[in-house]
């Protein structure tokens, strides 16, 4: 039977959900609660509302959505959600359902404002407000407007266009506001999503990465019981820390696999098998599955192929290790652990009505026939958070700090057909930009830099004379926060001539190297 998806088990007390409207910005908001540390979730807008309240949330946050509240069929809430004596906050959208909801009118009378925006505060020592300026900066959003709050509702705070920009309701503990307090954008956003919490939900900031690493290891060993456990291991931080924490709720019962696709980049297999092991002493199989994969990937270009592929050869691999782990002693392996972050499964389209970007190998990628069931401790959180759970654990720097590489590897940055000439080829250029990025010093100032082959174009060159006719490689180096947005690198201009000249000159079939300067979005920080 194939396994559920996985929810993140619930053993928080104090959690407060984000009901997800369809937000571009859900997962930042979800993001800035934990900042204010205080532990978050985020649920879709269609959970019957009986359903939220029975994860006991201390707080709930609507989002914003694209829908206008008045259109036929846009996304609703169901009142009780209002007097079940939980504190909400409404943002943008969320603020205009409230006050529809409510009996408040909001309707499309012109007021629209898209980005910076000047907000008058009127009621200066307000449960949101106070302490912040009467005059400050804040990110909008949107086309319709509320032009009366509900009874019982005071207005907080105005722009020149939107009469009613904020309202709040003590007795009720109901608080809305136009903007957008979760972007960075918003001068004093986080003091007032916490005025929210701290005053006026009354919770206070107690969780930290300490509860996580108790939360995850209790539900972790609550799920995995007396049975045993396997954990796709790639080196990279994400299964590094989920691999920690598993150890560390069911110790001997874990055995880590790491699949050697052949898709890997150089030394990579070697550095997996000292650093891992040196700092955790898990029990590591290792397998060789390189023929397997390529085999697979044989005559495909298409990149979501490719990640199907990939996820589903994944599977099949590590089924296979669990036969030959079961010929020891002991109980079934029935789970996997992988090392699941939120913006994988984001991009993966498991979101709330987000789109499908790409699948990733660990989430969109997985068979239907797959047979483990998953543990996945870290699939709320994003990468820094991640980093901070790994610190936590006492994981080494090297480990803790590495910049990310994709489960699909070198199969998803060689566009057009993956072969291994093609691989070894890829593997040559990749270690020279990553030899001189490390020499300049760069590691910590970019998040990473893909190396891609364009295996499908060649280009004209001259070399030694004679006429080549060659594949250009793409340097994708890029700054990032969490990877759901991007920016290309500034990088020093010595530092990429000195990568290219090294490329041109050793790495055969190759007579051109190009700079990629694109952000995210609209580009992805991965080719395919
Ligand atoms: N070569 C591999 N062998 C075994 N498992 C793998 C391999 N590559 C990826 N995985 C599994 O897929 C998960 C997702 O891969 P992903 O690259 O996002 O995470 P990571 O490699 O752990 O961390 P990072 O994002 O820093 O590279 C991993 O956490 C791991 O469980
Ligand atoms: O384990 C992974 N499996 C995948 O299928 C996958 N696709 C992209 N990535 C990594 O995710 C981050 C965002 O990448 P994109 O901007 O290309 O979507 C970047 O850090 C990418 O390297 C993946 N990691
Ligand atoms: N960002 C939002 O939540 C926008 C809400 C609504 N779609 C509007 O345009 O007013
Ligand atoms: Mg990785």
């Amino acid at each position: 039977m194939p396994a559920a998806p996985p929810a993140a088990p619930d053993t928080t007390t104090d959690v407060v959900l984000v009901v997800d409207f369809g937000a571009q910005y859900a997962q930042l908001i979800a993001r800035r609660v934990r900042e204010a540390r205080v532990y978050s979730e985020i649920v879709p807008s269609t959970m019957p509302v009986a359903e939220m309240l029975a994860k006991n949330p201390r707080a709930i946050i609507l989002s914003g959505g694209p829908s206008s509240v008045y259109a036929e069929g846009a996304p609703s809430l169901d009142r009780a959600l209002f007097e079940a004596g939980v504190p909400v906050f409404g943002m943008c959208y969320g603020f205009q359902l409230m006050a529809t909801t409510l009996g408040g009118t909001v309707d499309d009378n012109g007021a629209r404002e898209y980005g910076r925006t000047a907000l008058a505060v009127s009621k200066a020592g307000s449960t949101l407000f106070e302490g912040t300026p009467t005059e400050q900066s804040v990110w909008m959003s949107h086309g319709d407007a509320c032009s009366a709050a509900p009874e019982g509702f005071t207005v907080t705070a105005s722009t020149d266009v939107v009469p009613v920009a904020a309202f709040e309701n003590d007795e009720k503990k109901l608080y809305g506001v136009q903007y957008h307090p979760e972007v960075l954008h918003s001068t004093h956003g986080q003091q007032v999503l916490e005025h929210f919490l701290y005053r006026g939900a009354g919770i206070e900031p107690n969780w930290t990465t300490t509860n996580v690493v108790e939360e995850q290891v209790a539900a972790i060993r609550a799920q995995v019981g007396d049975k045993r456990a396997i954990c796709g291991l790639s080196g990279g931080v994400d299964s590094a820390v989920a691999a920690a924490l598993v150890q560390k709720a069911i110790g001997s019962q874990l055995t880590c696999v790491y699949v050697d696709h052949g898709l890997m980049r150089k030394g990579e297999t070697e550095q997996v098998e000292k650093d891992f092991v040196a700092a955790t002493g898990a029990k590591l199989v290792v397998v060789d599955a390189e023929k397997r994969f390529l085999d697979a990937l044989a005559g495909v270009s298409d990149p979501e192929q490719k990640r199907k592929i990939i996820g589903r050869e994944f599977i099949r691999v590590f089924e296979q290790a669990q036969l030959e782990i079961l010929q020891e002693d002991g109980p079934e392996v029935a789970f996997l652990v992988q090392g699941t972050l939120y913006p994988d499964v984001v991009e993966s389209g498991g979101g709330t009505g987000t789109a499908n970007i790409k699948s990733h190998h660990n989430v969109g990628g997985l068979p239907d026939d797959i047979e483990f069931e998953l543990v996945e401790p870290l699939r709320q959180l994003f990468k820094d958070e991640v980093r901070m759970v790994g610190q936590e654990l006492g994981l080494p720097e090297e480990i803790v700090q590495r910049q990310p590489f994709p489960g699909p590897g070198l199969g998803i940055r060689i566009v057009g057909e993956v072969t291994k000439e093609r691989l070894d080829l890829l593997r040559d250029a990749d270690a020279i930009a990553r030899e001189e990025l490390t020499r300049a010093g760069l590691d910590r100032d970019i998040w990473q830099c893909p190396v891609v082959l364009l295996a499908d174009v060649r280009s004209v060159g001259v070399q030694g004379d004679g006429r080549t006719y060659g594949h250009p490689i793409v340097l994708r180096p890029v700054s990032s926060e969490d990877a759901m947005t991007a920016d290309w690198s500034r990088l020093p201009y010595e530092t990429l001539a000195k990568i290219s000249t090294r490329i041109t000159n050793e790495v055969a079939d190759v007579n051109r190297v190009v700079l990629d300067v694109t952000s995210k979005p609209p580009g992805t920080i991965e080719w395919e």
